[in-house]
Formats: structure tokens, sequence, C-alpha cells
């Protein structure tokens, strides 16, 4: 679709981030001829996958490749480069973020080094978005698009560690911010960022010894089968997610195997019943007697820990690969509270009952977020233009408990599994959802569900 001329008639939006959601977003949004702002605290776009982001909030590591091959996590509308590798480095991702945003003539549209410090509904239900620069503006739309790969979650374990303690969210590279080398380091968590970082730590002429505290074991997938990457071989859209699963589940342990021989604790869980644990270098590191796997830690005790099957070793470095918390802290709305973790909305992306706010990427999506909001944006966008219609706020709840039910169901209980789901399937369904909505919209006459009145109060106001 090429680019409309921006309609006045239409609603005024306002997007919080330019990292890969805001940006796709941005892009289809300008399709529709619909006026927005996008703000950026940063000094560019890219969000997680800018290494060394000025904003603080990336969690990209030096070493980082994307575990999702870039067949799957191209742009729909942008080819992602033939020269690429399977799984692209952080710093080719940005380049094909940096290349789509210049394609698409996004950037005069993004305010960089500037951060939305607080969104709130107007009486008259208008977003009022105050920024850094100590300025309010007035919206007829918001998009949350902040990310929820930035706020680190720390464990509590009793007791005080008297070496240094780290997120990895903080970590760049063996010697930065801690030189690791000769070390005795404990890496917590098994996603991951836990295996990348304890792998490429426990090389020999890094780390002197490399544990990893497991309070539970999991599957850990390669990323190429026969030559291949894995992710290549997904099962078709259309059938039933059940199925898919069932397939995936006895694929997973063919192709994987007993990896209890190699230390790994027995997983309480089925396959897939998990957020995927990706890498192919863990079994040999694990089998190289490089890593080796602890129970939880138990007890910090100065300068050793105890782990809970009442081991006990000196430790110097404990890195908390243990996830992230979704957070909004601009968002002042009594109508989205985050508990445990978790935010229900309508398509990932609606509170019902508030017609004019859309969280964009809030979602752990398999196997990628990098073009997830590409496809989500096609239903705000034709929302906003008048071409999608909802359903009711009662459907809309029941769309919502049914969906949560279907993708993150079979998932353990963990604060990281609050917002599973499978894209392709969710992608599938979202347009049968968006074809029932147009149909909605034509019988309403195609009338504006969010009216364009933020510029008139803007100019009252003045
Ligand atoms: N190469 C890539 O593309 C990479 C992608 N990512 C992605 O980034 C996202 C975040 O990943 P990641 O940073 O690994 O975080 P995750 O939330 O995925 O994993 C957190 C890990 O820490 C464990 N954990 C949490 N709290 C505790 C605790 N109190 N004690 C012990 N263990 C604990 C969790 O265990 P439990 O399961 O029991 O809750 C889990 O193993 C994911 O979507 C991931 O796929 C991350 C790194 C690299």
């Amino acid at each position: 679709m090429n680019a409309q001329p921006e309609n006045t008639r239409l609603p005024k939006v306002c997007i919080v981030g330019a990292g890969c959601s805001g940006f796709t977003t941005a892009k289809r949004l300008k399709d529709y001829g619909i006026p927005f702002d996008c703000y950026e605290m940063s000094d560019d776009i890219g969000g997680n996958w800018y290494y060394k982001n000025p904003n603080g909030a990336s969690a990209c590591y030096e070493s980082l490749h994307i575990d999702t091959s870039k067949w799957r996590l191209a742009f729909e509308d942008f080819p992602i480069p033939e020269d690429f590798p399977d799984f692209p480095h952080h710093a080719q991702l940005q380049q094909y973020f940096k290349d789509y945003v210049a394609h698409f003539g996004l950037r005069p549209h993004i305010t960089f080094n500037t951060e939305v410090t607080e969104a709130k509904r107007t009486g008259d239900g208008l977003w009022a978005v105050t920024l850094s620069t100590g300025e309010t503006k007035l919206y007829d739309a918001l998009v949350v698009a902040n990310g929820h790969h930035w706020d680190p979650r720390m464990p509590e374990f009793l007791g005080a560690f008297e070496g240094d303690e780290m997120h990895v969210h903080a970590y760049c590279d063996p010697f930065d911010p801690i030189d690791m080398r000769g070390k005795n380091i404990v890496v917590v968590g098994m996603g991951n960022s836990a295996m990348d970082v304890a792998c490429e730590l426990s090389q020999k002429p890094i780390a002197k010894r490399l544990m990893m505290a497991a309070r539970r074991g999991v599957y850990v997938i390669p990323k190429y089968h026969k030559g291949e990457p894995l992710d290549k071989a997904s099962a078709p859209a259309w059938m039933p997610l059940k199925l898919q699963k069932a397939l995936g589940r006895y694929a997973v342990k063919k192709i994987i195997g007993d990896q209890t021989r190699l230390g790994m604790p027995q997983p309480d869980h089925r396959p897939l019943d998990a957020h995927p644990t990706v890498s192919s270098e863990f079994a040999i590191r694990l089998g190289s007697g490089d890593i080796e796997i602890k129970p939880n830690i138990e007890a910090k005790l100065g300068r050793q820990v105890r782990f809970t099957d009442g081991s006990v070793e000196d430790v110097d470095v404990i890195i908390y690969a243990t996830g992230y918390n979704v957070s909004f802290p601009f968002l002042k709305d009594e109508a989205v509270k985050v508990e445990n973790n978790h935010v229900s909305l309508f398509k990932r992306m609606m509170r019902p009952g508030v017609p004019n706010l859309f969280f964009m990427g809030l979602a752990q999506a398999l196997p990628t977020l990098v073009n997830f909001a590409e496809q989500q944006s096609k239903l705000v966008a034709k929302y906003l233009a008048g071409k999608y219609a909802l359903p009711s706020e009662e459907e809309m709840w029941r769309m919502t408990k049914a969906d949560e039910a279907l993708y993150t169901g079979n998932f353990y209980n963990s604060a990281r599994h609050t917002m599973q789901l499978d894209f392709p399937h969710y992608v599938r369904q979202l347009m049968k959802e968006i074809a029932k909505g147009e149909a909605r919209a034509k019988k309403q006459g195609g009338k504006l569900p969010v009216p364009a009145r933020a510029e008139e109060a803007k100019q009252k106001a003045a």
C-alpha cells in the first residue's frame, strides 16, 4: 500500500517509542494517511536492538545474534538483505531497521531525545502527553510501544553478597561492565539471555568456573537441524494449535534427546510448555565441562553462595538472567494495571472500554517480536480510519479470555509466561477478525470510532 497524504479528519496519534513495534506501526499509520507523532527517548531508532543505546533501556550485548532465523523475522513489506546470515547480528538488524525507516520516510515523524514522561486521559477522553521538554500535547489516540525487555526483574535471595552482582541487562561483553577473566561466576536463569551469556563466559580463557543456577530444567533447542535453521520447519498456521504443539513436542524430544546425560535436570514440564530456550552452543559447553548446572541459589553468604542442594561455592560474580517486568512508567490510567506481569488485552492490543489506546508488541510472540507489530498495526490503522469496527465490549472480553487460554494455557506458571502467543496462528485469527470488523464498519457507515478532536481542543485552549 502506498502512503496516503495526511488526512486531518482522522484522529491524531501519539506513538511512544521508535523500536521495531513503534516504527512499523508508524509506517502503517502513514499508509492510511493517519496523522501521528512518534517520540523516542534515544537519539536513534531500534530500541532493544540498538547496542549501547544511550537511553539505557537496551538489553543488547556485543555478541548478540537473534535466535530467530532471518526468514521468520523479515518485514512483510521490506525484504531482508539476501547476504544476511541465517541468524543476523544485532548490528545487522539495526541496519535493516534503519533502512526500513529511511525507505518509508519515517524519520521526519520521529522526535528523538524526547521522552514521554506522562500520558493520561483528559475528562473528555483525549490523551494529554507530557514530554521531557516540559511540553504537554493533546492527542486523539495513544500507541504504547515502549517494549517489555528493559525493566530488569531481580530475584530476592536470603543473605548478602560481597562480590559483584548484576542483571544481565547491563552485560555488554566479558570485560564490560566487569572483567570476568579468572572469576567464579554464577548465572541465574535458563532463558535465552542466560544461555548466550553463560556460553560466552564459560570459555576457558574467560571464567575460572561457570555455574548456572537453574530452578528447573528446560529443553534447550538447537538453532539448526539437518543443516537448516530449525524454525524454518514450522507447522502451517491453519493447523489446530493443539495438534501443532503435539507434533512440535514429539519433534523437540527427538531432536534434542536426553539432556540429563549432560547434567541438565529433568524438566518438570513438557517441551513447548515454556518459552523456548534456543542454543546450539550450550550442549557443547555443558558436554565439555565448561558449564556446571546447579539448583537455584538458597542464600548469599558474603563471598560464597549456598544452593538449594546444600552445596556451598566460592563465587565472585552473580549475573541475574531472571527476566523483565512489564511496565509503562509514563502511563497514568486506572483502566490499565499490570498485575503479576500481566495485562489482559483484546488481540493483545486494546483494553475493552478504552477506545483510543493501543499496546504494540506487548506479547511473547513465537518465534519473534521483530515483525509482530507490523501485523498488529493492520487492525489499528483500519480501526482509526473507520474501516474496522470493534465487537461489543462483552465480546471483546470473551475473545480475550479465550485467546489467553488458547495461547498461554499450556505454559507453566511463571512471570515470563503471561503473554505467550503463537505468531502465525495469531495472525491468521487477526486477519479473520479484521474481516469481521470490516463488515461491521460497513454496516455502521464507516463512522470514525475515534473522532479527530485533539487539534480543535488545542486551538480552543490557545
Ligand atoms: N538471542 C536472542 O534472540 C535472545 C533473545 N532473548 C529474548 O528476550 C526475552 C527475555 O529473555 P531472558 O532475559 O532470558 O528472560 P526470561 O524471562 O525468558 O527467562 C528468565 C529465566 O530466569 C529464571 N528465573 C526468574 N526468576 C528466578 C528466580 N527467582 N530464581 C531462579 N530463576 C529465576 C526463569 O525461570 P522460570 O522459567 O522458572 O520462571 C527463566 O529461566 C525472551 O523473549 C528471550 O527469548 C533473550 C536473549 C537472547
